[in-house]
Parts: C-alpha cells; structure tokens; sequence
C-alpha cells in the first residue's frame, strides 16, 4: 500500500492507464461502461493486477475464435459437459465448452440436492463446476505437455499424433445472478477466479427462476437487467478479465414482469379493459381462501375473472376502443397509433394515453394493476418483438445477445436477427439448441442436417445444445447396463471396449488418461530420476494394451 497522498496518485494513474489502454483495443469496439478507467482503478486494491490471468487468457481466446466464425460466417457449436471425461472427448472436436445451470442443478449442486432448474442451488454451484472442468482441462494440457516434451524428434512428435487442445474455453450459465446486484458482482468474481472465460445471465427475476422452456417464466425491467450486465463487465474489470458475457432474454414465452418501472416494457404489459370491475383480481382471491376455497375453486375464479375484465395490451384496448367509437375510420386511427407507439418504440402507457386521447377524443380505460397475480407480479405478453427491443437495449453492455424461444423456428430465429442487426449489424448472435424441443417433430432431417449452418449464416455464431451431456451419458449408461445385464464380459469388451480402440477413444487406457504416468514423471524428478513405486513400471495392466510396442 503507498505510504503518502501522493503515491497513491501515482499509483492509481499507472493503473488508469493501463486500464485505459486496455480498453482501447478493438476487443471493446463494442462495448459500452458506464464509468471510467480510474474508478475502476480505484477498486482493484494496491497489489498489482495479474493481467495475464487464466479466466483473461482463455476469454481473449473465446473472443479471437468467435471474431473468426463471426468473419467467416462459420459456427462455434458445443454442449453441456458434465465432468472431465466429456471436456477431454469434446476437445478433439468442439472448439467452446458449456457449462449448463440446469445439469449442475439436476447433477451437480454443491449441496448434492438434485432438482429442476430453479437455479435455487447455491450460488456457487455453477463456479463450483467450471472450477472442476477448467482444472482438469489444465491437467490433460500438462499431461499432454510433459509427454511431447520428451520428443527427440519431429517424428517422435508426428508419432504421438495431432496434439489436442484441451483448453477450449468455457462458457457458464450465470442464471439471473443469484440476487440483486452484489449478488451478481460475486457469482461473477467466483467465474472469473475458476477460469470461465464466458458467462450468460438472463434477463429473469432471481427469485422466481425457470428453466427457459418452463412455464411462470417473470421478467425484470430493460433497465435492471442492464443494471446486472453492467455489473458483470464491471467486476470483470476489476479483475482485469475480457470475459465475454452473453445476454439472454427470455422474454420470449414470459408471461409476468416484476416492475412497471421501465417505459420500454410497457408496450408488452397486460391491462384490464372492463370499467366495471369491482375489485383487483387479488382482492376476489384473497376473499375467496378466507371464504375456505382452495385449489381447483381458485383457479376457476381467476379464469372467470380474467374472462370478465377483459384482459389486453395497451395497443389492442386502443384498436378495441377505436372500433367501437368510430368504425368508419378506424383502421386509419389504428395505423396512425400503431405507427408512433409500436413494440420498439418504448413509450410510456403515458405517453400511449396520450395519443389514443388525441385520436379518439378521450383516454382509453386501462389498468395494470387490478390483473396483478398474487404474488404481486404485471401481467406481461411478450414474443419475438420484446426479444429483439430488449436484445437491442442489451447489446451494448454484451458481446452476444440470445433470445430464448419455445421451439426451433428458423423464421422467427431470423424475424429475431433481423431485427437486432437493423440496429447493430455486427451484432454476435447465440442460439440454444436445446433438448426440451422435439427435434424429430421439428424439423425434416435434411432441415436437421443445415440447421446449424443456416443459422450461422444469420448471425448465431455460437450455438450449443445445452444438456447433451446429461443425455448422452443416460443413452450410454442405459444402453450398456441393459446389454452387460443380458451378455456379462461380452457385452464389455465388445461393445466398450473393443469401440473404444477401434475409434482411438484415449480413455480405454485409462491410467495413462487419468495421467499416472505424469505422475510418475513428477515422482521420478523429486527422487533424482528413479523411482522404485511409480505406478505406471513392469506389472502395471496397461501393458495389456500394448500395440506394436507402444503403449
Ligand atoms: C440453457 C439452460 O439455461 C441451461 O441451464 O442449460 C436451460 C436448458 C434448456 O432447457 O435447454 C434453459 O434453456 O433455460
Ligand atoms: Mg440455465
């Protein structure tokens, strides 16, 4: 720490320098911070910054290989890995990593409690995984590393094969954050010191988390999720990290929003349009559990009461109204409103009130708050356009936008591309290929095969079928229980084992792939070269897979 004033000042301007260089690479072309370089300097503490840090290392990598595809209009596809075994077998092939929320939710909670993606794990739940992967990618890269490094030869070398690059940078879901705002600041901070060198957050109230294809899905406003994006790049810069952060809305299919704070959700908020209600939906509820209702009674009363006070956005009450009182023009005074107050305008209601009260004469009766469900949340219908008005809004605080939909539409994935591009061209687009659709009913097989691709041609340069760990390891698992159960060793050393060696799937020695004989090299070297208890010399079974002389 500086002893004086001025030390101190000389210190924090070496560091917002530094941080001012940084941040005029054209990695931050795109990037929009709302503070500056000395404030960020002022909060990184005396000791000096590790520039080079892993999590940084591999975020400058994930960003060089996505600027690539974005160049090459080519894709990064993964999926969700679950342990070391599927990041060292994804490696040879797949260029990123996922680190799915909704697997460690079901596999992989730090409190061991299974369960759907609520994201109710403790928060460290997702770091918790990304530090296992990412440390066991660096260990298969120091195994890998110790055994070329005794190579005599380009031969010796070309012998071994193509090395692999077991570093393929991560990228983790970092859910709604956990909380509200140092909630955020930490998860994202945990990410960072386990090496992720990407993370996604979305834009849902942390309390109320759903899995993206679950139903009673609630938004927060435009501006909190900013407020959250901006977080994340902030303790990145703290960290000094180029951690790529991928926005996510799910919007989409959501059907409650939190607050009616930010006017550029307004458009998708739900009102009733029955002057003659005579209490809030809540109040009918309440009334009706202290009356001894419950369940099934319930549920029909809020239909019954939806039904009756006539349920719209704002847009449609004004065409309702317009049709009503002057038929004759309405269609003119509809396209007259709907040209000033659409979906991307992001009007006020105010502001909406105030024109349907220039056209027709009057306001337009409209409530929010007399639909709000129990638990106090708005009414919300959202869809491809409050995707695209949200991803543009969130463009500039991330370096992909992802709109999360309820089935794989390759039209409504371009209505979505489109419509963000017409606002930032070079925007990176991500797309979830998830397992929750039915991708046999989806698609023709020939759909299947170019879907990617086209994708890709759109924008989505980096796509991922978030828990295809979980499923291929069930399928595998399934499959091989039910065959040894019926034909014992047989159905082992044929339809594992024999595969394993036909496809040159590394672990069929899987002393060497646990890296005994790295281990052995570290023994040999603190005991002078030999060692009389390495693990891997005569007598080790590995020897039984000896080909050719080698091992
Ligand atoms: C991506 C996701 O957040 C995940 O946790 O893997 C899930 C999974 C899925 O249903 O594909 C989600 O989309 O919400
Ligand atoms: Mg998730």
């Amino acid at each position: 720490m500086a002893h004086s004033f001025a030390d101190a000042q000389t210190q924090l301007e070496r560091q917002t320098r530094e941080i001012e260089n940084w941040w005029s690479q054209p990695r931050w072309k795109k990037t929009k911070r709302i503070y500056t370089a000395r404030d960020i300097a002022a909060r990184q503490g005396s000791i000096p910054i590790e520039t080079n840090n892993a999590s940084s290392l591999m975020a400058r990598k994930l960003y060089a290989l996505l600027a690539n595809h974005h160049d090459r209009k080519t894709v990064s596809k993964t999926f969700g890995a679950l342990d070391p075994v599927h990041v060292t077998q994804m490696a040879p092939f797949l260029d990123t990593v996922y680190v799915s929320g909704w697997q460690c939710s079901s596999t992989a909670s730090t409190s061991n409690e299974p369960g759907p993606d609520l994201a109710d794990y403790p928060m460290d739940t997702v770091p918790t995984k990304v530090d296992h992967l990412f440390k066991a990618q660096r260990f298969h890269d120091r195994k890998q590393w110790e055994e070329r490094s005794r190579c005599q030869s380009q031969r010796e070398w070309n012998n071994l094969g193509p090395p692999i690059d077991y570093l393929r940078p991560i990228i983790a879901d970092a859910d709604a954050g956990h909380g509200g705002i140092t909630a955020v600041f930490k998860l994202t901070k945990m990410f960072i010191e386990n090496g992720a060198a990407g993370i996604h957050m979305e834009d849902q109230t942390s309390t109320n988390k759903k899995c993206g294809h679950m139903a009673g899905r609630c938004v927060i406003p435009v501006q909190e999720h900013i407020n959250r994006l901006t977080t994340v790049r902030m303790c990145a810069d703290i960290m000094h990290s180029d951690l790529v952060l991928v926005a996510r809305t799910d919007s989409e299919e959501a059907t409650l929003l939190s607050s009616t704070i930010d006017p550029r959700d307004h458009y998708f908020i739900v009102g009733a349009t029955n002057p003659d209600l005579q209490e809030s939906l809540s109040e009918s509820m309440d009334a009706a559990i202290l009356k001894g209702h419950g369940g099934k009674e319930l549920e029909n009363l809020e239909s019954r009461w939806c039904a009756k006070a006539g349920l719209k956005l704002f847009h449609e009450a004004f065409a309702e109204a317009a049709q009503k009182q002057k038929p004759a023009n309405s269609e003119q005074l509809i396209s007259k409103f709907n040209a000033q107050a659409g979906p991307l305008n992001g009007l006020s209601l105010r502001q909406m009130q105030a024109i349907a009260k220039k056209l027709l004469g009057a306001p337009i009766h409209f409530d929010w708050d007399l639909p709000r469900v129990r638990e106090g949340l708005y009414r919300y219908r959202g869809g491809t356009q409050s995707s695209i008005m949200r991803a543009r809004a969130f463009a500039p605080y991330a370096d992909l936008v992802w709109m999360e939909c309820n089935s794989p539409d390759y039209q409504q994935a371009k209505t979505f591309a489109e419509g963000v591009k017409a606002q930032y061209p070079d925007q990176w687009l991500a797309y979830n290929l998830s397992p929750s659709f039915n991708w046999n009913t989806a698609m023709s097989p020939m759909e299947l095969s170019s879907f990617i691709d086209r994708l890709g041609q759109l924008g989505y340069i980096w796509q991922f079928i978030t828990l295809a760990g979980l499923h291929t390891s069930a399928l595998a698992v399934n499959t091989f229980a039910k065959d040894f159960s019926q034909r014992g060793m047989l159905s082992y050393a044929t339809t594992v084992q024999q595969k394993e060696i036909d496809n040159n799937v590394d672990i069929v020695k899987h002393q060497k792939w646990s890296g005994a004989e790295y281990i052995d090299s570290l023994l040999k070297l603190a005991q002078g070269g030999v060692s009389a208890t390495a693990a891997m010399g005569v007598g080790v079974t590995e020897e039984q897979f000896r080909e050719n002389g080698k091992l």
